[in-house]
């Protein structure tokens, strides 16, 4: 680590400057070209690692991309949990490392959370404009939980509906 320690961007402040998911739109849809251009896009993203927690049905998920277009370096660290008692406990929690892709420092540790609720609800989106057939007019969403509400929230910026169903 570099003398200066890694800023930490908690949830509120990623939230504040990310308060629309459609914020995303136009990098995701940059890093997704970037992505499907295989080597030429210059987008190093392996399979991401899952390591399960048996013992606790657990999983923890690790993530590294770096994006030559953007210099970007990073990884996510994702636990997901199933059947977890506490219910103030998210079943999702993220951590993203950003670091100094010259000379590999650590830059800054920020919330993940907020951010794989908004950018996972963008990639949706993403997809849905290309592929959504004209006449819809019900956005289904199954599940009520973090996603539910950041697809909720993009899905009815973007796109006009008659009609939401939510199933939980
Ligand atoms: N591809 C990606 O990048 C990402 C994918 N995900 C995935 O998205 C999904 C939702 O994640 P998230 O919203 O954070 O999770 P949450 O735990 O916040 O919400 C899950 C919701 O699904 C409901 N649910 C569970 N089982 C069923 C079922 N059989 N039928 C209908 N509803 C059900 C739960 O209800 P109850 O609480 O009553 O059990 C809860 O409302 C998960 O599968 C997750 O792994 C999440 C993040 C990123
Ligand atoms: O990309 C992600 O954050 C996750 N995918 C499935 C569970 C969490």
């Amino acid at each position: 680590m570099g003398s200066t320690p890694p800023a930490f961007i908690g949830a509120e402040e990623v939230e504040k400057h990310l308060h629309r998911a459609s914020l995303l739109l136009p990098a995701l849809e940059a890093a997704l070209a970037n992505f499907s251009a295989g080597a030429a896009g210059g987008v190093v993203q392996p399979v991401r690692t899952v390591l399960p927690v048996p013992r606790h049905s657990g999983y923890l998920g690790v993530m590294p991309a770096y994006s030559a277009a953007d210099d970007a370096l990073t990884t996510k660290l994702v636990t997901f949990y199933e059947h977890l008692k506490d219910s103030s406990v998210p079943s999702h929690q993220a951590t993203v490392l950003l670091f100094d892709p010259s000379n590999g420092t650590l830059k800054a540790v920020l919330d993940g959370s907020v951010i794989t609720a908004k950018r996972t609800a963008a990639v949706s989106a993403i997809a849905t404009k290309l592929l959504m057939p004209p006449f819809a007019e019900v956005l289904c969403i199954l599940g009520a939980g973090v996603q539910a509400y950041s697809h909720y929230d993009i899905f009815t910026e973007l796109f006009t509906f008659k009609e939401v169903r939510i199933t939980s």
